[in-house]
Formats: C-alpha cells, sequence, structure tokens
C-alpha cells in the first residue's frame, strides 16, 4: 500500500456548498497543523500589524481587529474612505500566494492578513465587492490559530450558512457570492486564542 503525501490530500477533502448565487468550497486540512502553527507565530513576530480606523458617522473608530495590507507594488485597497498602499511581500506570505494559485489555478497578487487576539475580535457584515477586485472577484481565505465561525447571508432572501474554519483550512468564495451575499465573522466571547486570516485577492493592474 502507498502513502498518500499531504499534497495529494488536500484536494479529496473538498466540501462544495452549493448555494444559489454563489460558488463556495472548503479544503478543511490545507495545511498540516503544524505548519499552521510555525506560519501563525512568524506572521506574529514578524509583521507590522495595525489597527486600523475607519470612518463611521463621520468619526474615526478603531477596527475591532489588527490588519496588514501586502502584495504587489499597484494593489491600493479603498477601504470605508482609506487607500491603503500595500506592504512588499513577506516571504512566507508570497510561497502560500504561489501555492494557493498553482493548487486553484487562480491569479493572487494581494492579500488582506487580519488577525484577531481575542474571541471578542471580530469583522461585522460586509461583502468584498470594492470596484478593482472587477466583477465577480474570487477569494481565498486561509485560517491560522483558533477555530471560529464564519457567517453567510443572502441580501434577499431569508439564507444564510455557518461553517467553522479551522486552522489549516482554505476556503474559496467564487461565482456572485460578494454580489448577492454577505459575509461575517462574529464575535465568539468564549474563544480565548487568537487567530490570523489570510484573503487573497486578486487586483487588475491599471493601464
Ligand atoms: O477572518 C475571516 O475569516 C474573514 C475575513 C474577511 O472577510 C475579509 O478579510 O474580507
Ligand atoms: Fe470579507
Amino acid at each position: 500500500m502507498t502513502r498518500q503525501s499531504h499534497s495529494d490530500n488536500r484536494q479529496s477533502g473538498a466540501q462544495h456548498f452549493s448555494l444559489p448565487d454563489a460558488s463556495l468550497t472548503l479544503w478543511p486540512n490545507w495545511l498540516e497543523l503544524q505548519q499552521s502553527s510555525t506560519l501563525q507565530q512568524q506572521l506574529l513576530q514578524q509583521l507590522q500589524w495595525s489597527q486600523d480606523s475607519i470612518v463611521m458617522f463621520g468619526k474615526a473608530v478603531k477596527i475591532p481587529r489588527y490588519q496588514v495590507w501586502m502584495g504587489d507594488s499597484h494593489c491600493s485597497y479603498r477601504y470605508s474612505g482609506t487607500t491603503f498602499s500595500p506592504q512588499p511581500w513577506h516571504t512566507q506570505v508570497q510561497q502560500l500566494a504561489q501555492q494557493i494559485s498553482a493548487f486553484l489555478q487562480l491569479p493572487f497578487n494581494c492579500v488582506l492578513l487580519n488577525w484577531y487576539r481575542d474571541g471578542g475580535q471580530h469583522m461585522g457584515w460586509h461583502a468584498d465587492n470594492e470596484p478593482e477586485l472587477g466583477d465577480n472577484p474570487y477569494i481565498a481565505s486561509l485560517s491560522i490559530g483558533a477555530t471560529r465561525r464564519f457567517e453567510l447571508k443572502h441580501r434577499q432572501q431569508p439564507w444564510q450558512l455557518a461553517l467553522d474554519l479551522t486552522p489549516g483550512s482554505l476556503l474559496l468564495m467564487a461565482g456572485e457570492c460578494q454580489q448577492h451575499w454577505l459575509h461575517r465573522l462574529p464575535k465568539q466571547s468564549k474563544v480565548t486564542d487568537s487567530r490570523i486570516n489570510l484573503t487573497f485577492r486578486y487586483i487588475k493592474s491599471s493601464g
């Protein structure tokens, strides 16, 4: 009997969710646990995390998590009235982008990293539908650290879905997901461990 390598197992574990107006696929063990925890330590120590502010009702409010925007130099990103220039690629993160590109057969040139210190930190309902991402953007979301719930709800219909994003899981949101659905990472006050999520994206270069 031959032993399957980890990379062969990745694809076989795919879970596809057939939702109206969206395509969602989850690979629960895309990274091994040991790889996830090494990566988490590196990213926590080596990246310049910042707790940005956004303007809400005319007031600057700190967002309830820490972020890094990273990628190719043309990948600026406008979010709640502020433009973020990308930090240059961190070697490990760039390698991950290349591996995920090869695995999914899709190009990625930038990534938003979110660090949730504990279950009190969160992200509210939104869609990743910024114009620079183009029509029907595909987004690959890699999670490491604490398991957190990820929720989706349809914009017009009473349809909802909740997933547990475990460490090492890779979630692909594609199709018309960002147009018709919202997603969030709710507070989970019982969760005491921290989590990092990387959402790999593709921004076309203008001109
Ligand atoms: O932390 C997560 O799983 C969600 C992140 C997310 O939705 C985003 O970065 O746009
Ligand atoms: Fe998002």
